[in-house]
């Protein structure tokens, strides 16, 4: 099975809300055809309804075994939404699950014992091919169905391979939920700006190009983050003021960040039971 399956025997979206929709962006931005796209969810956005003018096929019957179900509900709403898919179970579909906290043991269980199941954990910036998923797939995967997952989600960013299922909490805590810490840093360092009497719009507009090209600079560089954080400090300096107290053993970023990425993590597995 390859992307010409998927164009030719389609891929259904269970659930087309952030996360669905970020990604689907990136695939269409890729040229998979709208034609080749399913998607069933009760309250599709402006953007999604757009698309069955392109041929998508919004809330209609499936097709007999496309080649790819995506989940993409929140959990709450699993087993309200999950049976509309058990006659895809045990046969040829490849399921991917990108919820949180939800198992290939329920999946197993849902559709059937012999469904091949990948669960996957992207983050938003798919939207724009810059997302990062974690993979992890159930007995029923082997390496094409892998490979397959690996070539889908590498069209809207980076994947890793997970050596095992528990794994997908830490992922969760760190890079799923990640965007959200990055996105209130961001905040934070405008309204930090703006209290040192910077105008509004300016402090938003270099709190962004901050963590923007420090991001990227830290993906391009030979050099870790710790020296890239270095190559800014200068000795008695304004940033080694700073970095006092977001270094600050008890109460700087570390620990905070331990703890936050802990809090998440431990939703998972609790979102799991
Ligand atoms: N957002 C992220 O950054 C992120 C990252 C990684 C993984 N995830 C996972 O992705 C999944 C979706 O998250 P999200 O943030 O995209 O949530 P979301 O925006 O609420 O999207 C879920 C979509 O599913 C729809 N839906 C509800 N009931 C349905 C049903 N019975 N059948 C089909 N569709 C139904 C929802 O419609 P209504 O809004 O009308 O209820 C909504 O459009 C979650 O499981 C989450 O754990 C999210
Ligand atoms: N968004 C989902 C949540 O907040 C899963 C990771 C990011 O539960």
């Amino acid at each position: 099975m390859d992307m010409n399956d998927v164009k030719k025997r389609g891929l259904v979206l269970l659930g087309c809300g952030k996360m669905g929709s970020a990604m689907l962006q990136g695939w269409l931005g890729q040229g998979l055809p709208a034609a080749s796209v399913w998607i069933l969810d009760p309250r599709p956005n402006d953007w999604v309804q757009g698309l069955v003018a392109e041929g998508l096929h919004l809330n209609t019957d499936l097709p007999d075994a496309p080649a790819i179900v995506l989940i993409a509900v929140k959990p709450q709403m699993m087993e309200q939404a999950l049976p509309v898919l058990t006659p895809l179970g045990n046969g040829r579909t490849l399921f991917i699950s990108v919820a949180a906290g939800k198992s290939l043991a329920f999946y197993e269980q849902a559709l059937g014992a012999d469904t091949p199941i990948i669960r996957a954990m992207p983050n938003t910036p798919a939207a724009i091919s810059r997302g990062i998923t974690a993979l992890v797939g159930n007995g029923n995967t082997g390496d094409g169905e892998l490979a397959l997952a690996d070539s889908l989600l590498q069209a809207v960013g980076q994947t890793v391979r997970l050596e095992n299922e528990a794994q997908i909490d830490a992922v969760t805590g760190v890079s799923g939920s990640g965007p959200a810490y990055v996105f209130l840093m961001i905040e934070a360092l405008a309204a930090a700006g703006v209290e040192q009497g910077l105008p509004a719009d300016m402090a938003m507009q270099l709190a962004k190009a901050t963590v923007s090209g420090a991001g990227q600079l830290a993906e391009a560089a030979d050099e870790d983050p710790a020296q890239l954080r270095v190559n800014v400090t200068s000795p008695q300096g304004t940033t080694a003021a700073a970095l006092e107290v977001l270094m600050d053993p008890e109460t700087g970023l570390t620990p905070l960040m331990k703890r936050a990425v802990a809090a998440s993590s431990d939703r998972s597995k609790e979102l799991s039971k």
